[in-house]
């Protein structure tokens, strides 16, 4: 595996994430917090303060934790600020024509309305420091799955797009494209999410699907224009040897097809603990490499962990996504290859 090189400001939040696992017990934590952290000073001065907690048996007591917290860092996710789409209306004109009961029409009016409660953007802090930051200064305004995901997912995306267009918020949903091909100009791809700890993997290749489906609605050809020679820069991701296989069929004919494969051996940052966890009923560190590898290739999926990655549905540590050709991803490239 060509391991992605890990940042020192999340060695860091990692290390302070399996500090916080020992203090505070593993009732109710959620490993995702720590590294999604906002730093209130530069990295040097809170890793020293962080070394210089008191400590009893290699334990930082709770309460000196908790301080230590409130007084180096951010609340996750206050780095994003929520922030109402230019184009939202309340009743946009058009809406949903053939929904007629008034009932349904309400809910489906709410349901439009949570759009206000999912749109953000970046602060202008991250983009001024960005060494502060595990989350990436993405340039327009954003549209996130919420709750714990505070960031941008990739293929979430997909979805948000397909409902925007029902809600006829056509500029929300060129903005959300513009920020993922500004991923693939600085990658190369679109990362999983808009953090720099996703920088290892990508997710289901869509966008290409939402170009296609804005284009669709709109008629807008400059848009698709600009976007032409990024999503063939996508296109050559993920035909690279990352992620392509080659298979010979009973006849004897090779093909050429694909497959999830993140460029990661180690436990995933944002649920490291965990993948620690899993990881410790494995005998030797080849396998606990093997499995970060399969762990952070079936994120790339989409689908962590749906047992069908898995050679014993009730064992995660059998995960074996790299060696699956999956017929979703195939149907997805197949699409953007003749389509
Ligand atoms: O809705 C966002 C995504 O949520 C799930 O996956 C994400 O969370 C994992 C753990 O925090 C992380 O390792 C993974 O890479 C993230 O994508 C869900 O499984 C995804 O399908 C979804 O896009």
């Amino acid at each position: 595996v060509r391991s992605t090189p890990i940042t020192p400001l999340i060695a860091f939040l990692q290390s302070l994430q399996s500090a916080a696992l020992a203090s505070l017990g593993s009732s109710g934590f959620d490993p995702k917090v720590y590294v999604d952290l906002p730093l209130k000073r530069d990295l040097a001065s809170t890793q020293a303060a962080f070394d210089a907690l008191p400590r009893v048996d290699g334990v930082v007591p709770a309460a000196t934790l908790q301080r230590y917290v409130d007084e180096y860092f951010g609340v996750a996710g206050s780095d994003l600020l929520v922030a109402q789409p230019a184009d939202f209306v309340a009743e946009p004109e058009g809406f949903l024509p053939k929904v007629e009961r008034p009932e349904v029409r309400a809910w489906a009016l709410q349901v439009h309305a949570l759009w206000k409660n999912l749109s953000r953007r970046v602060a202008d802090e991250v983009r001024e420091q960005p060494e502060r930051h595990t989350l990436l200064p993405l340039p327009g305004p954003v549209v996130v799955p919420g709750s714990r995901f505070r960031e941008v997912y990739y293929w979430d995306s997909y979805w948000s797009i397909r409902g925007l267009l029902v809600s006829k918020m056509y500029e929300t949903a060129k903005e959300i494209v513009r920020n993922l091909l500004s991923l693939v100009e600085t990658y190369g791809f679109v990362l999983n999410g808009a953090r720099a700890y996703y920088t290892n993997r990508s997710q289901p290749p869509l966008l290409s699907a939402m170009v296609f489906d804005i284009y669709e609605r709109t008629g807008d050809m400059e848009f698709v224009k600009q976007a032409v020679p990024l999503l063939l820069k996508e296109h050559k991701f993920w035909n690279s040897e990352v992620h392509k296989v080659t298979v010979q069929d009973a006849q004897g004919h090779k093909h050429s097809l694909n497959r999830y494969n993140a460029m990661w051996d180690r436990p995933r940052p944002e649920s490291g603990t965990i993948d620690e966890e899993s990881a410790a009923r494995l005998s030797s560190a080849a396998q606990r490499r093997n499995f970060y590898h399969q762990v952070a290739s079936t994120a790339e999926s989409g689908w962590d962990f749906s047992s069908r990655w898995m050679r014993n549905s009730s064992d995660l540590t059998t995960l074996a996504t790299t060696s699956i050709i999956p017929v979703d991803l195939n149907a997805f490239i197949y699409k953007v290859s003749y389509g």
